[in-house]
Formats: structure tokens, sequence, C-alpha cells
């Protein structure tokens, strides 16, 4: 396996999938492949225990691989997709686990388009340092979706690396319809991004004191992933945040707080652009995602 970016997200993975026995390159800037390379993975998780995995690293896919899981950031998408070129990844897949809908089209614009997977995950796993992965969610779990029509190589692939996820101790679920993977994830995470970032506050701070515009945006999101199909429930929604930790944070709430470049356009951009093209008001999005640094 190939993992592209490992930091809390990839991170994590490369580190659970070379625990469970697996060889995995971590591809990476230099200094980060380097540190890799000699450290290996370092993961603190009091779901999955601390435990430092070696795993192999270079700053560019030179041999095939099973998979190739892609979790960068938007901002370092287009950069960090020069270290897989094309030709290199032979038949290998690849599961993309970057927040938001619009980044599969743009990899089946530069990769074999029925070898590029939708996915979510759902975790919440944080780089503090080079190698260094803080896994704080009781959670972690991903969904994905072949493309339609895809023959049966890829589809026997994809079971073969959700089965290694699996049993690796993150929980992979294959669904039929990649809208719909891809949509739900987006109604539950548009909201959590854009209120946290914009208020600077917790899941619990917005729960309470921002009630009101929560409801309304749960309202716009779950109608435009309806009509980009992944019907949703807003009350059920809202009961979900209910359930939420209080002190939960989103990652982009986390990169604000750090400074980095925020996936703003990935999400409420994307939202946006999906809204307008079903003819979907979204005002209280509109006004949160002008508010926030581009
Ligand atoms: N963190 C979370 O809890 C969740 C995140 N997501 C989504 O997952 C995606 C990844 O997020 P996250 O793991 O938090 O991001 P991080 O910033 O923690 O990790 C990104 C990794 O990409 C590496 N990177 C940056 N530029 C390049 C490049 N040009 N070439 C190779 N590697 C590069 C970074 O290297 P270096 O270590 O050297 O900086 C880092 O290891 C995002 O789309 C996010 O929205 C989804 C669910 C939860
Ligand atoms: C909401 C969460 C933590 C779920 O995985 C997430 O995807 C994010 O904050 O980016």
């Amino acid at each position: 396996m190939a993992v592209l970016g490992p930091g809390g997200v990839g991170g994590l993975l490369a580190a659970l999938l070379a625990r469970a026995g697996h060889r995995v390159i971590c591809l990476a800037g230099p200094g980060t492949a380097d540190h890799l390379a000699r450290h290996g993975l370092t993961v603190r998780s009091a779901r999955y225990g601390d435990f430092t995995a070696p795993v192999t690293a270079g700053t560019g896919l030179g041999e095939p691989v099973d998979a190739c899981l892609i979790t960068v950031k938007h901002t370092a998408l287009p950069a960090a997709l020069e270290r897989i070129p094309p030709a290199a990844l032979g038949e290998g897949l690849l599961l993309p686990l970057l927040n938001g809908v619009e980044h599969p089209a743009l990899l089946r614009g530069r990769y074999a388009p029925r070898r590029v997977v939708a996915a979510a995950i759902r975790v919440e796993s944080t780089r503090t340092a080079p190698g260094v992965i803080e896994h704080t969610s009781p959670f972690a779990g991903i969904d994905a979706a072949a493309p339609a029509g895809a023959p049966d190589a890829v589809r026997s692939r994809l079971a073969g690396l959700a089965a290694a996820l699996t049993a690796a101790g993150v929980r992979t679920t294959l669904r039929e319809d990649e809208a719909a993977v891809l949509w739900s994830k987006m109604a539950f995470l548009a909201p959590l991004a854009l209120l946290t970032t914009r208020y600077g506050e917790p899941v619990g701070g917005i729960r309470s004191g921002h009630r009101a515009e929560l409801r309304a945006l749960l309202a716009e999101t779950v109608a435009v992933a309806a009509a980009c199909g992944a019907p949703a429930d807003a009350a059920e929604l809202l009961g979900f945040w209910d359930a939420l930790p209080a002190g939960m944070k989103s990652s982009m709430q986390r990169d604000a707080e750090a400074g980095r470049p925020l996936e703003l356009d990935a999400i409420g951009g994307a939202l946006l652009r999906a809204a307008e093209a079903h003819g979907i008001p979204v005002p209280t999005a509109a006004a949160l995602v002008a508010a926030l640094p581009g």
C-alpha cells in the first residue's frame, strides 16, 4: 500500500496497516520522508493504544502498489499528485479520503477513472509533529464505493482493501452509490466545519450559542445533499449533533487555529456550487463562506 500525505488521517491509517503486517510506503516531502524512514510512525490513541510502526518512506512512488490512499489536504493536492506518476501506479486503486466532493473528478482526469474510488472517512486525528499522530475520536470508519461500471477486478481489489483496513481496525463499508458516500459526509461536515471555524467554538458552543443558524444550515445542506443523491434528514442530523462530544472540533477549525490554509473552497465552495447547479437557495451557507478567509 502507499499513503500520500502521512498526516493526521494518513499517518494513522499507514501505522495501523503497517502494524497489521502490510508493507506501507509513505509518500511525503523530503523532511517528513526522511524522518519516517528513520523513526517510523508513532500513534497515540485511546482506541488503538500507543505504538510505533516502521514504514517505508519516499518522496515519489516508484513501484506498483495494490492501493494508494490519498490523505493530503485539498490545498496541497495538485502538488502532492506529482509524487504519483500515473504509470507508476500500475493496477493500483486510488482511495482519496479528503473531505469534499469534487476531488474524484480531478483524480479521474489524471488517472484511470475506474481505479479512483469515492470514499469518506469519519475520524478525528491530528499530526502533532512529523510522524507523530494523536487519534482522539472514539470512532474511525470509512465508507467507499467503486465507480459505476467498474470491472470485477477493480471491485475485488477494493473488497480486499476494505478487508485489510477493517482488519487493521478501521471498519470499511462498501456502498453502491458514490454520490451518497460523498454527500452524506458533506451534509454532516459542511455545517460542522463552517460553524466551528466561523465562531472559533467547538460543537458544544455552536449548538447552544448558534442553534438557529445551525438549524438553518442543516436544512440547506440536507436540501443540496438530497439533490445530489444523498437523502438526509435535518432533524436526524440535529439529533446527531446533540449527541456529539461538546469539545469536538472540526479539522478546518484546527487549521484556522494553527494559521494553516483552510479547505474552504473544497467544502463551503463545493456546497455553494452544487446548490447553484440545482437552483437551491443557501443564504446561511453563503454568508458563512463569505465571512471566512478563502
Ligand atoms: N484530521 C482529521 O481528523 C480529518 C481529516 N479529514 C480530511 O482528510 C484530509 C487530510 O487531513 P489531515 O490528515 O488532517 O491533514 P494533515 O495536514 O494532518 O496531513 C496532511 C499530510 O500531507 C502531507 N503533505 C503536504 N503537502 C504534501 C506534498 N506536496 N506531498 C506529499 N505530502 C504532502 C503533510 O506532510 P508534513 O507531515 O510534512 O506536513 C501531512 O503529512 C483533509 O482533506 C481533511 O479534511 C477527514 C476526516 C477527519
Ligand atoms: C467531522 C470530522 C471530524 C469527521 O471525521 C471531519 O471530517 C473533520 O473535522 O474534518
